[in-house]
């Protein structure tokens, strides 16, 4: 057991603390308070992990936990996951949130730039409520062996029955099945779409044929959109809004040119496009790239507005060589001009999508991010290229968790 007294936020929502010269990563404290903690790994040298036991001199930022399951008079092993920032009020989380992006641009991108991370507008995200609840509109929750349903606890895969979701919309809040048991099951995903009705989907870990995987809608603003049920869509009921109108805003409309080689990389089934096309009209070109076949499908779909749209399937890694090999003088110039939205999953973009990407030396590229560390460090590459950071907001897509979401602009300099 020690006495530990939090110093910072690190990146993955955990404070930092020092004990005889070790760093000490310690679950559940604000930095700023004296908590009591137990060590759960000593494996390794230069750093411990530790769980708060007891909060010893509290942060005037506690708040009693949003979620009674996850708050830190339980046992820790007993403590739900995925709300590990439910016990620090609102403001002070984002204020957190904005640290860990400051920090990591500085530390892995080699720049200072102030960052605040602004809450959902409220009229973007109807029946969200402003203390970090009420926004998820999908959620996975697990079945034990004895078919017992709820979340995994925090840092770990023990399902831990719960009397309430309340980080779920209020439709899904009253969906889930939190006092049946589902003997068989492996997990319940449940969806809230925002043009559909809310559903409950028992899985028993077989993924269901291609073919026969129901379709729904999500409306944004008076567009809609296909989107298979278990495929991927923004969770936060006002995060595809929020995108849509932070995307569409931070093209640099001096820099866009509608009939360019413009790019929506992991493009799922096209909201980014759909932004950018809101703004610049009918006869903008696009091209989005998505691995996923059915996704690329709904995209094509979704974009029937644009004339100039086209969906592909690939792997942005594979489509940008095979670009590279097959672009003439003619394309390659409308791609120098070319706005490259890119969207990639938590991992980021990486070295060799970076280096491809600056290849083609697009004028402008917007990166949405949901890592701080992956965005720093792929922004850290780009400046190498010649392209540096303009622009860059951030939203609290996540309430309630360390999770944040990042929107930035890079332009070519030289
Ligand atoms: C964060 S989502 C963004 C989707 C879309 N921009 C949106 O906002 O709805 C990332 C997408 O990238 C796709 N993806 C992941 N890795 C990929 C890769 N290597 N190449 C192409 N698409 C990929 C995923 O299937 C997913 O649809």
């Amino acid at each position: 057991m020690l006495e530990l007294e939090a110093e910072r936020i690190a990146h993955g929502g955990i404070a930092v603390a020092h004990h005889e010269g070790r760093v000490v990563f310690v679950a559940d404290a604000i930095p700023g308070e004296r908590v009591l903690a137990r060590v759960t790994d000593d494996g390794h040298d230069r750093f411990w992990r530790a769980d708060t036991l007891e909060v010893l001199e509290a942060s005037p930022d506690r708040v009693p936990h949003v979620w009674a399951e996850a708050s830190v008079d339980r046992a820790p092993e007993r403590r739900a996951g995925g709300a590990e920032f439910g016990h620090i009020a609102p403001v002070r989380q984002r204020a957190l949130k904005a640290e860990v992006l400051r920090d990591a641009l500085s530390r892995f991108g080699g720049i200072e730039h102030e960052v605040l991370v602004r809450a959902v507008d409220p009229a973007l995200a109807p029946g969200v409520r402003a203390d970090g609840t009420g926004w998820r509109t999908r959620m996975r929750l697990h079945v034990a062996e004895d078919g017992t349903v709820g979340p995994y606890a925090a840092r770990s895969h023990t399902v831990v029955p719960v009397a309430s979701v309340p980080l779920a919309v209020d439709a899904l809040a009253a969906l889930a099945p939190l006092a049946d048991r589902f003997p068989g099951a492996v997990s319940i995903d449940l969806i809230a779409p925002s043009g559909d009705f809310a559903q409950l989907v028992v899985s028993d870990g077989e993924r269901m044929p291609r073919g026969e995987r129901p379709v729904t809608t999500e409306i944004v603003g008076d567009r809609s959109f296909s989107v298979d049920r278990d495929g991927f869509w923004q969770v936060h009921r006002g995060a595809a809004a929020t995108l849509t109108e932070a995307v569409r805003d931070a093209v640099d409309a001096d820099r866009f040119d509608p009939r360019a080689a413009n790019l929506d990389l992991y493009g799922g089934v096209g909201l980014l496009a759909a932004a950018v096309g809101d703004r610049f009209g009918d006869t903008m070109r696009i091209t989005s790239v998505e691995a996923d076949e059915r996704a690329t499908a709904h995209a094509g779909a979704n974009l029937a507005d644009w004339v100039g749209a086209r969906a592909v399937t690939a792997r942005v890694d594979r489509f940008l060589v095979q670009l590279e090999s097959d672009a003439g003088a003619g394309e390659r110039a409308r791609l120098r001009d070319a706005t490259v939205v890119l969207d990639p999953p938590r991992s980021g973009a990486g070295r060799e999508v970076v280096d491809r990407i600056a290849a083609l030396r697009p004028r402008q590229l917007v990166y949405v991010a949901c890592d701080p560390v992956a965005l720093a460090r792929d922004v850290g590459l780009l400046r190498q290229h010649g392209y540096e950071l303009e622009h860059l907001e951030a939203f609290d897509l996540f309430p309630s968790t360390h999770h944040v979401e990042a929107v930035a602009r890079l332009a070519a300099i030289v």
